[in-house]
């Protein structure tokens, strides 16, 4: 339960860092929030099917910020040859999200934060880790095969309320003169951001009220 905490965290991190440097995604998405949820409701997980930018965002974040970039070590139980590499018994296997996610075979032009490539796949991250095809597959961050995040379903749910709800109430800006640094990790295999600060100015008057404040 402690290791679903901090990489939650880590990824609500990383999107608060990235929306104040791309102004366009952020306009972009609080249309699409205020064409679908309107301006006197919270978003719901009920309407996340219908706010594909939005959806596409969160995928696109954790695509380029997983907070662990290797994951779990795992050991081979039997003999096997993959793809003409014979792995004994015993070996400790390694996913290496990094890789994966900055191959550019897999997604176009990888280091650009882009949550257009995501905007067609409606795949929740379940429904994304079973697909038979691995290239079709989101991102790696919860893991494969059986041992894969139980928690992902909690998390993805989560996630999508938190990152929703912030961007369908603030105007998430940066502070002038603190820039934030988008490249430096704080931690050793992926994880946060280095502290920043931003601003979260309230949309309109309704924020106050639909939040009960
Ligand atoms: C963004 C959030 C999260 C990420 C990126 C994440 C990622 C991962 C990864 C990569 C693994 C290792 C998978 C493997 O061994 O191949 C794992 C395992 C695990 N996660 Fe998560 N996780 C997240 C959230 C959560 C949450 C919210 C919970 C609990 C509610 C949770 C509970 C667990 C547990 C219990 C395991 C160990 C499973 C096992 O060894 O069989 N995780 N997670």
């Amino acid at each position: 339960m402690i290791g679903g905490v901090e990489t939650t965290a880590s990824i609500m991190q990383w999107f608060s860092a990235l929306i104040p440097a791309y102004p366009e995604i952020q306009k972009r998405a609080h249309e699409e929030l205020d064409r679908v949820v309107g301006r006197d409701r919270l978003p719901t997980i009920e309407d996340e099917i219908n706010l594909p930018f939005c959806h596409a965002i969160i995928k696109e974040v954790e695509r380029c910020h997983n907070p662990f970039w290797l994951g779990t070590p795992h050991v081979a139980s039997e003999d096997f040859t993959y793809e003409g590499q014979f792995i004994p018994k015993g070996t400790v296997v390694i996913l290496n999200t990094y890789s994966m996610h900055y191959d550019p075979s897999r997604h176009a032009d990888p280091e650009k934060f882009n949550p257009e490539r995501y905007v067609n796949d409606s795949t929740n991250n379940t429904e994304s880790a079973n697909l038979a095809d691995p290239y079709e597959r989101d991102h790696w961050m919860f893991g494969a095969g059986r041992r894969i995040c139980p928690g992902m379903i909690v998390a993805e749910r989560e996630i999508w309320l938190a990152i929703s709800r912030m961007l369908w109430a603030f105007n998430m800006i940066e502070i002038p003169g603190e820039p934030i640094d988008l490249k430096e990790y704080d931690g050793l295999s992926g994880r946060s951001p280095v502290p920043f600060r931003i601003k979260l100015v309230p949309r309109d008057e309704n924020v106050a009220k639909v939040l009960g404040l």
